[in-house]
């Protein structure tokens, strides 16, 4: 006999914890159901332990920056102190009890079970059954893809976990794919003295940001000793109990002591049951609506909805699930138009909106202007590690940014302004008259609204 309740939520990560936790607080009856850790990738294999190792490698690379600028200085990196914290201030050693406690408190009741949605409101966890009288919120979120090359499954290559968990660095690495995961890890293990070298599939890393920016990055982690393939998938992975032998599609052999795949993330519903809600279980996303429903008292939120893999997104689309399933006035409705992300290598690369690319693509009238962080007033001062670039895309029939790229030193901070831009679509004449301080990062702004 299934139990009766208000609400359940599939999968405690970002988005889930927040959907359940603000249903309760409002006085709902929710059952909120994860298998794993309670706040799931973000807390203890993403967003905050890769930050905390990336402030300790941009420490290691200021550091270096102080000779010629500030006197000389030498720097020992040492890994013990990262891994320490990320272990006993990020993750309390990858146990989720504060989580859940606070979970509990608001009054989600917990179940630490993989749920199965069984018919249009039920869902199954274990040996229980619950009726959701209001209805299901999907936030499974989403598993890396490990691609089909071939001798690599069966080794021990390294994903995000094993890499955020590493309480040593190896040697040598190998990194196959190019993108947030793979550069951010990238940067910092050649920080601290790994040997590593990028295998990217597609002809650039950073393939979905802008081409300068790609260029940037490439520039700035070479500077860092890292070495790039791109353009060359590889066709062959061998592991001898040592060392990883990579073949690729060139006929180039990579060796290194360990692999990193950050190759991309996948949603993984085949078992779901979302069949029984009307769903495809074959989808490569659930989609939804601007309530982001995704069927009839469904609601899914989060990276399983593939529409921007950050947790800003999932806490975005949690509060609009929140006012949707409360049925609250005034609901505010998704919109993707200016989502930002930042990846957080030094320089910073972030980004708002659409790529000039994908702005033409969508058949825009469309005019770019663009200014270079060291020919600023303030990016000649901050001299080393001043590289980065301002670039906006102009809808020229509306006259407003429909997208732009802020890469630097405080890149994603900068990114704060034009993500006002894009979202509020300020005209580009009023962001013309704007008085930009003297001499700050984001007064490039002004000089590549000058290009326009
Ligand atoms: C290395 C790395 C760095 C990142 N850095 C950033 C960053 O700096 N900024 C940023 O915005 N984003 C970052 N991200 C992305 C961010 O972590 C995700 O966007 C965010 O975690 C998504 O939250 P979510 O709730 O959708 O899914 P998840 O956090 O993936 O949580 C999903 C949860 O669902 C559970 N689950 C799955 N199936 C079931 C089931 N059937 N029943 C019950 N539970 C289930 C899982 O166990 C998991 O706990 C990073 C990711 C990685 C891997
Ligand atoms: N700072 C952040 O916000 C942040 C940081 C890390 C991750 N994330 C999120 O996590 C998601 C997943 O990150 P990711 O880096 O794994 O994915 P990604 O999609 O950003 O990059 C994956 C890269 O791997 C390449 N690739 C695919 N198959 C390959 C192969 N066989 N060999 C070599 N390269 C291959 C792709 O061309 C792509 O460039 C991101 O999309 C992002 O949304 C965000």
């Amino acid at each position: 006999m299934a139990e009766q309740v208000d609400v359940v939520v599939i999968g405690l990560g970002v988005g889930g914890e927040e959907t359940a936790g603000r249903l309760a607080e409002a006085g709902l009856n929710v059952v909120g159901l994860d298998p794993r850790l309670v706040g799931g990738e973000c807390p203890y294999w993403g967003c905050v332990p890769s930050k905390m190792m990336i402030r300790a490698a941009n420490l290691i690379a200021e550091t270096r920056r102080v000779d010629g600028m500030a006197g000389t200085a030498t720097v020992r990196p040492d890994w013990a102190p990262v891994a320490r914290r990320i272990r006993e201030e990020a993750t309390d050693s990858w146990n989720d009890q504060v989580a859940v406690d606070r979970l509990v408190k608001k009054g989600v009741t917990f179940l630490r079970e993989r749920g199965t949605i069984t018919g249009p409101r039920t869902v199954k966890a274990g040996d229980r059954e619950f009726e959701a009288a209001r209805g299901i919120v999907i936030a499974t979120g989403t598993v890396p893809v490990i691609p089909p090359i071939d001798g690599l499954a069966g080794t021990p290559y390294w994903t995000n976990h094993e890499a955020i968990e590493a309480d040593t660095l190896p040697a040598s690495i190998l990194v196959l794919g190019g993108g947030a995961i793979g550069l951010e890890l990238t940067q910092v293990f050649a920080r601290f003295g790994v040997e590593v070298t990028v295998v990217e599939a597609a002809g650039r890393i950073l393939a979905m940001e802008e081409p300068e920016s790609s260029e940037l990055a490439r520039e700035a982690l070479e500077r860092d000793g890292v070495r790039f393939h791109t353009g060359t998938p590889a066709k062959q992975v061998a592991h001898d109990g040592d060392t990883f032998t990579v073949t690729l599609d060139d006929g180039t052999t990579l060796t290194a002591e360990k692999l990193l795949v950050a190759t991309g993330r996948r949603v993984d519903v085949r078992v779901l049951g979302l069949d029984q809600v009307g769903i495809d279980p074959g989808v490569r996303r659930v989609e939804v609506d601007e309530h982001v429903r995704a069927a009839d008292r469904v609601w899914a939120v989060g990276d399983v909805t593939g529409v921007g893999a950050f947790t800003h997104n999932a806490m975005y689309q949690a509060n609009v699930a929140v006012f949707d399933i409360l049925g609250s006035e005034g609901a505010p409705l998704a919109s993707y138009h200016a989502m930002p992300r930042v990846t957080f290598t030094d320089p910073e690369i972030g980004a708002v909106g659409m790529t000039e690319k994908q702005a033409r693509d969508a058949g825009l009238d469309v005019r770019t202007g663009l200014s270079q962080i060291p020919s600023s007033a303030r990016g000649w001062i901050h001299k080393a590690g001043n590289e980065g670039l301002i670039k906006l895309v102009v809808d020229n029939e509306r006259g407003v940014l429909v997208g732009a790229t802020s890469a630097g030193p405080t890149g994603g901070e900068v990114l704060g302004a034009l993500a006002v831009a894009v979202h509020a679509a300020v005209p580009v004449h009023t962001l013309q008259q704007l008085i930009y301080a003297y001499p700050t990062f984001h007064r490039a702004i002004g000089d590549a609204l000058k290009q326009l």
